[in-house]
């Protein structure tokens, strides 16, 4: 039977995790708080699921039309998806849930969508924050979530060749779970990584923290298993080729919109054997930038390389509490004026050429402790939003990638349109992903939450900064198009990019069951 994914999923955790008293003061004197959420019961609507289907469903695998099952894959983990479950807007919620148990079952309930004409949303872990998994009907009568959490294998390792696959359903730390018994690990650890699922990953082109070492998720896949409405379709044979054009990279990044990613293989490693996290501050971002612009283009960068600007170097050191009176007089006598946060962490790359690079730069070193911390806290962002949204503070974050010579300006351009469209909002930034060429920005904003529009005061300010983004950078680093970003892909990609995907969509998925509303 299908098994609910949290009980409303208005949270990341059902245990409340409240900000430390030194946070809310801060918080209270600099962002302002607004007004906790008042308690409301979402209810799903009737379900408009025939009998027929239903019953045809429920021949090939578990199909649910509970309420409580609906309502917790009624959307994904945006701000936007948040407030739905908090009674700002409506949620579109399935009209039942199937759960197949196998990739040949994905097949058979795709056959029943399409007699049926019931369109498909899959459903991983469900930490979308685009709109990826929002139960959109499209055209269709009907739409049902498919949860893939029954495809939870891992189904083969190939020690030799260092290739494991992985079914679709595994979430981060079930799949490393499995790994580990043979010595191994994916290396994968968004900060979704607790809920995400490899599905998840390949379908939206996830990049973990340690991308830097063991690369996005799709430089990590040999082949994907695909049930499609028009058959299975599996991409990729061997670790590199030639036969036309790399039709894998079709799928990944696809967003459940040509096919259902069943299974997955994957280049795997070696658990790493003591890695090593530190902490460093540079002062202002263009050094910083330009530190990390040179791990990058000698090819010394950290598994884990991640620059905060001076304004979340700042928060992180407010959050600190009564520790970060000694940071801070420690680089007022280093001279410090303008405190940015590195962190570096070593898994499987070496350490020591990271460190001769460094040499060139002025760095002041803060050690391992730092290093732990991070370490220690880096799933906690989602914790610290529920807390958060509990104090009346819109909190969300978008991201983008762009090349070194314009990471500044983008860095700047977006500050400057949150800050036009919001007021006076805390904007922190860093870099989460570096490249020989470029670099992802990564933003988080907080700001008192509308009381009167929450709904539109965060869908503006996302408006104007994917206006940035959209002609500065990359529309989306890591988060995927879903619904939200759908808007500016074709001024990334152009008018015959989509028309490419739309005949893709064609031909795979003819009658457009496939996640409708999203990507394209
Ligand atoms: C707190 C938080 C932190 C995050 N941090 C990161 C981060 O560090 N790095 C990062 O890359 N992302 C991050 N994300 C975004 C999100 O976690 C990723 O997009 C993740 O890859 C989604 O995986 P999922 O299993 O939850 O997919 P879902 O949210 O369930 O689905 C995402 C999209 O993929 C489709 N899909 C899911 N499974 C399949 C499948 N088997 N076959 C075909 N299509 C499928 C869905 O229809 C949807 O369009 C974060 C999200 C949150 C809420």
């Amino acid at each position: 039977m299908c098994h609910t994914v949290a009980v409303t999923r208005a949270r990341w955790t059902t245990e409340t995790v409240p900000l430390p008293p030194h946070a809310l003061a801060w918080l209270t004197q600099r962002v302002g708080l607004g007004e906790p959420f008042s308690e409301v019961s979402v209810s799903a609507p009737p379900s408009t699921l025939s009998a027929d289907a239903f019953t045809a469903l429920e021949a090939v695998c578990a199909v649910s039309a509970d309420d409580e099952d609906r309502l917790g894959r009624a959307g994904g983990l945006s701000y936007l998806d948040l407030l739905r479950r908090r009674g700002h807007g409506e949620p579109a919620v399935p009209d039942a849930v199937v759960t197949p148990g196998s990739p040949d079952e994905v097949v058979e309930v795709l056959k029943v969508c399409v007699e049926h004409d019931v369109a498909v949303v899959p459903f991983g872990g469900g930490t979308s924050v685009v709109g990826g998994v929002e139960a959109l009907r499209g055209s269709k009568a009907a739409v049902v979530a498919l949860d893939v959490s029954g495809l939870a294998s891992l189904v083969s390792v190939d020690p030799v060749s260092r290739v494991a696959v992985l079914q679709a359903g595994l979430t981060g730390p079930e799949a490393e779970k499995l790994l580990e018994e043979h010595g191994f690990t994916l290396g994968h650890v968004p900060q979704s990584f607790e809920r995400a699922t490899i599905g998840g990953f390949a379908a939206t082109r996830s990049a973990g923290q340690a991308s830097s070492g063991y690369g996005r998720f799709e430089d990590m896949v040999e082949s994907v298993r695909v049930a499609t409405p028009v058959g299975e379709w599996v991409a990729g044979t061997a670790p590199a080729s030639a036969a036309g054009p790399d039709l894998k990279q079709l799928v990944l990044g696809s967003e459940g919109v040509f096919g259902v990613i069943t299974e997955v293989s994957v280049r795997v490693r070696p658990r790493p054997y003591g890695p090593r996290y530190e902490g460093f501050v540079v002062d202002g971002w263009e050094a910083g930038v330009a530190l990390v612009r040179t791990l990058a283009q000698d090819g010394v960068l950290a598994d884990i390389t991640r620059l905060s600007d001076a304004d979340e170097t700042e928060v992180a050191l407010e959050m600190a509490g009564e520790k970060a009176a000694l940071l801070r007089k420690y680089l007022r006598f280093r001279r410090v004026s303008q405190p940015c946060l590195v962190i570096l962490g070593w898994e499987c790359r070496s350490r020591s050429a990271t460190m001769s690079s460094l040499s060139g730069h002025k760095v002041v070193r803060l050690g391992r402790s730092m290093g732990a911390s991070w370490l220690h806290g880096r799933f906690n962002g989602p914790r610290q939003r529920d807390a958060l949204l509990d104090a009346g503070v819109c909190v969300e974050t978008l991201e983008t990638a762009a090349h070194w010579s314009r990471v500044s300006e983008v860095r700047s351009a977006v500050r400057a349109a949150l800050v036009a469209e919001l007021g006076n909002p805390v904007v922190m930034c860093h870099v989460s992903h570096a490249y020989e060429t470029g670099a992802s920005l990564y933003f988080t904003v907080l700001v008192p939450r509308d009381l009167e529009d929450p709904v539109g005061q965060w869908g503006r300010a996302k408006a104007v900064a994917s206006e940035v983004v959209s002609s500065l950078g990359t529309i989306t680093h890591h988060h995927a198009v879903g619904v939200d970003h759908a808007p500016w892909l074709e001024r990334e990609i152009g008018s015959v990019g989509v028309s490419v995907l739309r005949a893709v969509k064609q031909r795979v998925d003819p009658t457009g069951i496939l996640n409708p509303g999203k990507l394209i």
